[in-house]
């Protein structure tokens, strides 16, 4: 599965950005740099959800990132629109209630479902004062095999769990990495983090990047040099 994915393809941008205007000329910068994008809370919910569209129309792939949580027929409707929008990725959070209706709901349409193990940001002690009795570790692998028991095509996981999930879980399930950071620069409010390389060496399809790109001076040449630490872990 790894294997047949172009290095470039990998790459994820997130478009964390305030309106579609900046989104716009954020794509236009990365140019062909860049073929995947991520739109998440700030974007989608300033107006930028038909970006979407727009980008697939462009040949680019699309990853909604809003991660799904409500009762289950919610839920579904909820899948059943993401679905008409074009989206390759729709992120819900890996409670059994949530992915079992996102998988009912993705039918037969392209759209591939991830479920989000544990946020990045998150450590023990953060579990601990969310009220959970277990520790990431645990929580990710409890929550991994159950998403793969309901048929969820894929993890959105830190790059930290990636080795241990590719061993429990085999090559097919996808493994989307954010927590993304290339040596030297900031973890931001990320807790688990590892460079590109690192990340896909234990086995992560595809890496999620916000702010080391988008924040850069210059967003193609941080693009450029992420794919090109991909590539070279490939191999
Ligand atoms: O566990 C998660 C799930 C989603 N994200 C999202 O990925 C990007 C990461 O952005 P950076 O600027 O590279 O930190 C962001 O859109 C998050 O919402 C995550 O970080 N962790």
């Amino acid at each position: 599965m790894t294997a047949t994915i172009n290095p470039r393809d990998r790459l994820i941008v997130a478009l964390d950005l305030p309106d579609l205007r900046a989104a716009e000329a954020m794509v236009d910068r990365l140019d062909d740099t860049v073929s995947f994008y991520k739109i998440g809370y700030q974007l989608a919910y300033a107006g930028g959800l038909p970006l979407a569209r727009a980008l697939k129309a462009a040949g680019k792939k699309v990853f909604v990132d809003l991660k799904l949580h409500d009762i289950g027929n919610t839920v579904g409707r909820g899948v059943e629109s993401l679905a008409e929008l074009g989206a390759t990725f729709v992120t819900v959070h890996a409670y059994p209630q949530t992915m079992k209706a996102a998988v009912e709901a993705r039918g037969q349409s392209k759209l591939k479902i991830l479920a989000v193990t544990v946020l990045t940001s998150y450590d023990d002690a953060d579990l601990q004062e969310a009220g959970y009795q277990l520790g990431v570790r645990d929580l990710v692998e409890r929550r991994a095999r159950q998403a793969q028991a309901f048929g969820i095509n894929g993890l959105v996981c830190s790059p930290e769990e990636a080795g241990h999930l590719r061993q429990l879980l085999g090559p097919d399930i996808l493994l989307v990495t954010p927590g993304i950071r290339p040596a030297g620069s900031s973890a931001d409010d990320q807790k688990r983090i590892m460079t590109p390389a690192r990340a896909i060496a234990a086995g992560a399809n595809y890496l999620v990047v916000g702010r080391p790109v988008i924040g850069a001076d210059d967003p193609k040449a941080a693009a450029e040099a992420i794919v090109e630490e991909i590539t070279a872990a490939l191999g």
